[in-house]
């Protein structure tokens, strides 16, 4: 597998996981101080987060291997109302073999695959079957995906059955309106419950930002959920109006970097909804790398909500192979 690297010369080792896989998130009791605390200057956000699309530039050299690295990093979804079986396993093929096997060898990836299925409750003994063997996890969207106004009785219920059926992931969904109330209490205790009824379960928090109102309302939900024990903490359902964005991302990936050094534990991050492009998810890999470090640039605390950037990616590799970029990931490339 070849290397990562990016403009600043620095280069990354092969996608596998690291021997040490971390521990989960335990959580922590609510500190009000630190919610409160959580702040986000929203034009200081902007400009940031403006520097960076276009800007980056990976070395020809390192493209491929950027573009692994986001595959291995995709959880890819269908969460459609009219999923079936078929598509299921339409699905779980190509995560099992998300790229042509004939680029994969030109490209010397052999065994890539994706971080992770996301289906229905509904759909997850189908994937199981199709992933049987692989390795590749299955998870779940839950507590009423995606607005998440069913009876909490029911939410739990639904999380408990879809651990029972074999998920390994729980993508909850937060109920926006503690956010919009300043409940942060209620936001805890909700998570807090959430995180009990998923038992080994990996749970991911989605926080649908778009409907949050502000950033400083991202930064505080972020802290919330991460005390309560989320191991991840994603975006969006990819049914809001807006979806992932840079400035969110930038919020998100500071609050696990406040949370981390204050306890010692890294909390994964999933931007998802509209993330289509392969420049898209390279934007991305480079901010996690500078606003978290390498070792987030892995499956187990990254991963990429999206259900059509595969197809993207999958065209930029065969250009890669075949030497015929497009100008406009020339462009972006750099
Ligand atoms: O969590 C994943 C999202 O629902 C996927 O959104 P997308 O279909 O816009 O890629």
């Amino acid at each position: 597998m070849a290397q990562l690297g990016s403009q600043t010369g620095t280069t990354l080792d092969t996608p596998q996981l690291p021997q040490t896989i971390e521990p989960r998130n335990p959580g922590m009791d609510l500190d009000m101080d630190r919610v409160m605390h959580a702040r986000a200057n929203r034009s200081a956000i902007e400009r940031r987060a403006k520097t960076l699309p276009g800007r980056r530039s990976v070395k020809k050299d390192f493209q491929a291997a950027w573009l692994a690295r986001a595959i291995s990093c995709i959880d890819l979804t269908t969460l459609a109302g009219d999923d079936t079986a078929g598509r299921v396993l339409r699905l779980c093929a190509k995560a099992k073999q998300p790229v042509r096997a004939d680029l994969l060898e030109a490209l010397g990836m052999q065994g890539l695959t994706t971080g992770a299925v996301c289906v229905y409750h509904d759909m997850i003994p189908h994937a199981l079957k199709a992933l049987e063997g692989t390795g590749i996890p299955v998870a779940a969207v839950s507590t009423g995906f995606p607005a998440g106004l069913s009876p909490f009785h029911l939410r739990i219920a639904e999380i408990e059955e879809s651990v029972k059926a074999g998920a390994e992931e729980i993508d909850i969904v937060i109920s926006r309106r503690l956010v919009l109330n300043g409940d942060w209490q209620g936001l805890y205790d909700e998570m807090r419950a959430f995180r009990a009824a998923c038992g080994d379960a990996h749970v991911k928090a989605i926080l649908a930002t778009g409907e949050l109102e502000t950033l400083q309302n991202v930064a505080r939900a972020s802290q919330v959920c991460m005390m309560a024990g989320a191991d991840f903490i994603k975006t969006s359902t990819g049914k809001e109006p807006v979806n992932a964005t840079l400035p969110v991302s930038l919020v998100m990936m500071r609050a696990i970097r406040e949370y981390y050094e204050e306890t010692g534990y890294r909390v994964g991050y999933k931007p998802a909804g509209g993330i289509s492009k392969a420049k898209d998810s390279i934007n991305y890999l480079a901010l996690v790398k500078e606003e978290l470090g390498d070792r987030w640039l892995r499956p187990d605390l990254f991963r990429f909500g999206a259900s059509s950037l595969l197809g993207d990616i999958e065209r930029q590799l065969e250009h890669h192979v075949t030497g015929a970029y497009s100008a406009s990931w020339r462009h972006a490339a750099g």
